[in-house]
């Protein structure tokens, strides 16, 4: 069976609106973008939920216009060899300036106040004499001199806590996995707490950027809005799950919570006192779409014509110049000698070796290795039969 240029080419499927500046990335003839294909190439996402779906036998990638990909089975993913990228930082701007509007907005009750003037409407002449009677209700508080918690100190936390030092408030940080990368870009003013604890106890707010994970769901809960600052405001802008429904909406009723400002709003938070729901906007700007979808489509273009791998969440971030002659490529176990049995396969062939690379990333590792000589169209099924017949390989392609 030879190789055909139908072959060549990638179907990739949106399961999301995704920006048209990400989808024109595809405009090549080698990709058709087919939203009703049963067996893509590559699949771009937001927010639609992954976790039913079942994977067709071609799909190579998944690519999350995003940071958080708790929307993706990740794991299954890896077990059958897709790759599944996100997009750092591309949106954390975008959700920087919500937090901090929202942050001044609660904090100076103008949700309320907005709410109540509108409804105003019929009241005629009367309305200007009923605003300066009734704004006595609205009155806020500054933010100024007040301490800002920031959990999470990555893409946006850390956007979130240099800003708000700008805006003369105090800011305390909790984040033990911080990158070398953030910790650079972190203004030194703001306070490192040693503890979640003791960020929950010094906060007069408390904003949260980190993944949802088996660690963070559900670290918003009675324990640890015992310690807070009574009518303390948290912010959410991260996942709905890191919040105990139960415990914060005894906690609003009560006043140990002043106000939950959440882009997560489901039936049950929206049964909650002092609940400000956000639909999901964080993300929501035209620039930060962009950036995603841009970012997201390069990635998943590279990866399926170069197989070079950046800002994957489950596969090594590897990169080989590529210079359009046969490259292997393969996903496999991280065990002793499959470098060896790769390479033994390829000389089966005789084929001449140019270059390589491999990375491991836990229990899997990555291998690509490029051919000095062209591999004529029968070959490569073969070839790729060959490399599969290993034991612990999960994945192969000739590229
Ligand atoms: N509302 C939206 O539209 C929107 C948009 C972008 C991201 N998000 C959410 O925000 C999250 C953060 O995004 P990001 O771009 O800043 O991601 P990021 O990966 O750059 O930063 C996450 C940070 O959390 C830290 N962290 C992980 N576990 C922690 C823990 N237990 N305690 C303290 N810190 C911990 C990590 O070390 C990292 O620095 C995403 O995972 C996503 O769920 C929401
Ligand atoms: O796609 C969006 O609008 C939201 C994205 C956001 O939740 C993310 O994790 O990046």
């Amino acid at each position: 069976m030879s190789t055909t240029l139908l072959d060549k080419v990638k179907t990739i499927k949106t399961l999301n609106n995704i920006a048209g500046s990400g989808l024109n990335v595809f405009k090549k003839e080698n990709f058709i973008i087919d939203n009703d294909s049963e067996n893509p190439d590559a699949i771009v996402v937001r927010s639609y939920n992954m976790h039913a779906i079942d994977f067709g036998d071609k799909l190579k990638a998944i690519a999350r216009a995003g940071a958080g990909v708790n929307n993706i089975p990740v794991e299954k993913c890896t077990e059958q060899g897709i790759v599944v990228f996100n997009t750092p930082g591309a949106n954390a701007n975008a959700v920087k300036e919500m937090v901090l509007t929202s942050l001044m907005a609660s904090s100076r009750n103008l949700f309320d106040g907005v709410a109540w003037a509108k409804n105003l409407k019929d009241e005629g002449e009367q309305i200007p004499k009923l605003v300066e009677a009734g704004k006595k209700q609205f009155v806020g508080k500054e933010i100024k001199g007040k301490t800002l918690g920031v959990i999470g100190l990555g893409a946006i936390g850390a956007l979130v806590a240099n800003d708000a030092l700008d805006l003369d408030m105090d800011v305390i940080g909790f984040d033990p996995f911080i990158s070398v990368d953030t910790a650079w870009n972190l203004s030194r003013n703001v306070q490192r707490a040693m503890t979640l604890e003791q960020l929950f106890a010094e906060s007069d707010y408390i904003t949260v950027h980190v993944p949802l994970t088996n660690d963070t769901k559900g670290m918003f809960n009675k324990e640890a809005f015992s310690i807070m600052k009574e009518g303390v405001q948290i912010l959410n802008f991260s996942r709905g799950e890191l919040v105990n429904e139960i415990d914060m909406a005894v906690a609003l009723e009560n006043g140990e919570v002043g106000r939950y400002i959440t882009d997560f709003p489901n039936e049950n938070v929206l049964k909650m006192k002092n609940i400000i729901p956000v639909p999901h906007l964080g993300a929501s700007t035209q620039e930060s779409e962009e950036n995603c979808a841009i970012m997201a489509a390069r990635q998943v273009k590279d990866y399926l014509e170069t197989g070079n791998i950046k800002n994957s969440v489950n596969f090594p971030n590897v990169y080989l110049p590529y210079t359009g002659k046969q490259r292997v490529a393969a996903f496999h176990k991280n065990v002793p000698n499959m470098v060896g049995q790769i390479t033994m396969a390829i000389s089966g062939y005789s084929l001449n070796i140019a270059d390589m690379v491999n990375r491991s990333r836990g229990e899997y590792a990555y291998t690509m290795i490029d051919i000095d000589n062209e591999v004529e169209g029968d070959i490569i099924p073969s070839l790729e039969a060959k490399i599969r017949e290993i034991e612990g390989i999960v994945t192969t392609r000739v590229l």
